[in-house]
């Protein structure tokens, strides 16, 4: 798939960007903190409704702005779609699909599908499970879009079923109402791990092989999904070349449901909810160690990378290639990263990229520029598109 054109208003610095762009590979260059990474963030907010750098809205909206508006024309297979969304301060943000009003933003998630490399990346491997889950979960929705409901009413079941928690141990709580909550949350997470572990089951070779173009004298690396129901779950479930089962849904079910009686007198003591999808991680594993705490700096960003490019290949794999988005990638990789990183987005149908000087662009992935500044405004410092030499 490839987006056709972007369009922006009131998004961080651009007070307005419209630009068409095309399938191959273009660069938007300009100085440090003019711009660039503000627009691949937005197609980021476009496919997966969050931003990889910030976890609030607030900041996407342009200093002095109620409202943010990004919108997009998206062909896939041939087939064009026009997606837009409005962000909104205090009321609830607004989505449509070919110019007609989806009933909720979660709607428009898989018309854009993108895979995004930063330098944030690195938190992957070294940074909390929250952010293994975060990506688990991205990828997920992006093959699956119906799992961005179901990831929406676990976490509505988890926040009040935590909220009876932590009333329950007060003299006099009225406990009944949580037999009925485990039920709800079993059943919503039990299809969120499913997929999850399907999901880690299908990415596995991906990562691997990627890792081992990236830094074959480094160990195999591996993938393998840690679940809070840890002891409670059937064995097959730790083999990770396991393929999955139809009843795995139903099985996970049950021990989701025995696991929250089991620990039940310790969340009533502790107040909070010990298991489930939302205390899961991803394990990270280089040759048998986890690679959080042994891998060195440049292993931990080769799987860094290596996930990403797994992720990119995972979805090629189901039938349409992501637009890729390289944001400032190339002045963080040696030699041999950036090579394995330009050979496969030079074979991607649209590679968007960031970088500050034309130089950190590998010359395999020679592109049109579009060229950023930020210029001083009396609404303030704001983006725009400037002339730039394009490569002979
Ligand atoms: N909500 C906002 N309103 C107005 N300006 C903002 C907002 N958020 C960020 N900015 C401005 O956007 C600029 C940073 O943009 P961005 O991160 O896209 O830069 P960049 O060109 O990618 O820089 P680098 O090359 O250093 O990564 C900064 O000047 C910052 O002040």
């Amino acid at each position: 798939m490839f987006v056709r054109a972007l369009s922006l208003r009131d998004f961080r610095s651009w007070d307005t960007f419209s630009h068409d762009l095309e399938p191959g590979r273009t660069v938007f260059l300009g100085a440090n903190g003019n711009g660039k990474t503000n627009l691949l963030e937005a197609l980021g907010y476009l496919s997966t409704l969050s931003s990889h750098r910030v976890s609030t809205e607030a900041p996407l909206l342009r200093i002095g702005s109620s409202k943010a508006q990004i919108g997009a024309a998206v062909v896939n297979s041939g087939r064009e779609l026009t997606v837009d969304i409005e962000l909104n301060q205090g009321v609830a943000n607004r989505a449509r699909i070919n110019r007609s009003p989806a009933r909720r933003p979660r709607e428009i998630l898989g018309i854009l599908r993108t895979v995004l490399f930063a330098p944030e990346d690195l938190a992957l491997v070294r940074g909390d499970p929250s952010e293994r889950r975060r990506f688990l979960d991205e990828l997920l929705t992006a093959r699956l879009p119906r799992m961005a409901a179901v990831r929406s009413d676990y976490e509505r079941v988890l926040r009040q079923r935590s909220a009876l928690l932590k009333t329950a141990n007060r003299a006099r709580a009225d406990l009944s109402t949580l037999d009925v909550w485990d039920g709800h949350l079993a059943a919503h997470g039990s299809v969120l791990l499913a997929e999850r572990f399907k999901l880690v089951n299908d990415l596995l070779p991906h990562v691997a092989q990627s890792y081992r173009s990236i830094a074959p004298e480094s160990r195999p690396a591996g993938v393998r999904y840690k679940s809070s129901l840890g002891d409670s779950l059937p064995p097959e479930f730790l083999d990770v070349t396991r393929a999955p089962a139809l009843d795995d849904q139903e099985v996970l079910e049950a021990v989701f449901l025995q696991e929250l009686s089991n620990v039940r007198q310790k969340e009533i003591d502790r107040g909070v909810c010990l298991v489930g999808p939302h205390r899961d991680d991803l394990e990270l594993i280089l040759g048998t160690e986890p690679a959080k705490s042994f891998a060195s700096h440049g292993e931990s960003w080769s799987f860094a990378l290596s996930l990403r490019l797994g992720s990119f290949e995972l979805l090629r794999s189901d039938g349409t290639d992501p637009v890729l988005l390289l944001d400032d990638v190339f002045a963080e990789l040696d030699r041999r990263r950036r090579t394995a990183l330009a050979s496969v987005a030079a074979g991607a149908e649209q590679v968007l990229i960031t970088a500050a000087v034309a130089e950190d662009v590998p010359p395999e992935l020679e592109a049109r520029r579009i060229g950023i500044e930020m210029v001083d405004t009396e609404q303030g410092r704001i983006s725009r598109v400037v002339p730039v030499a394009q490569p002979e």
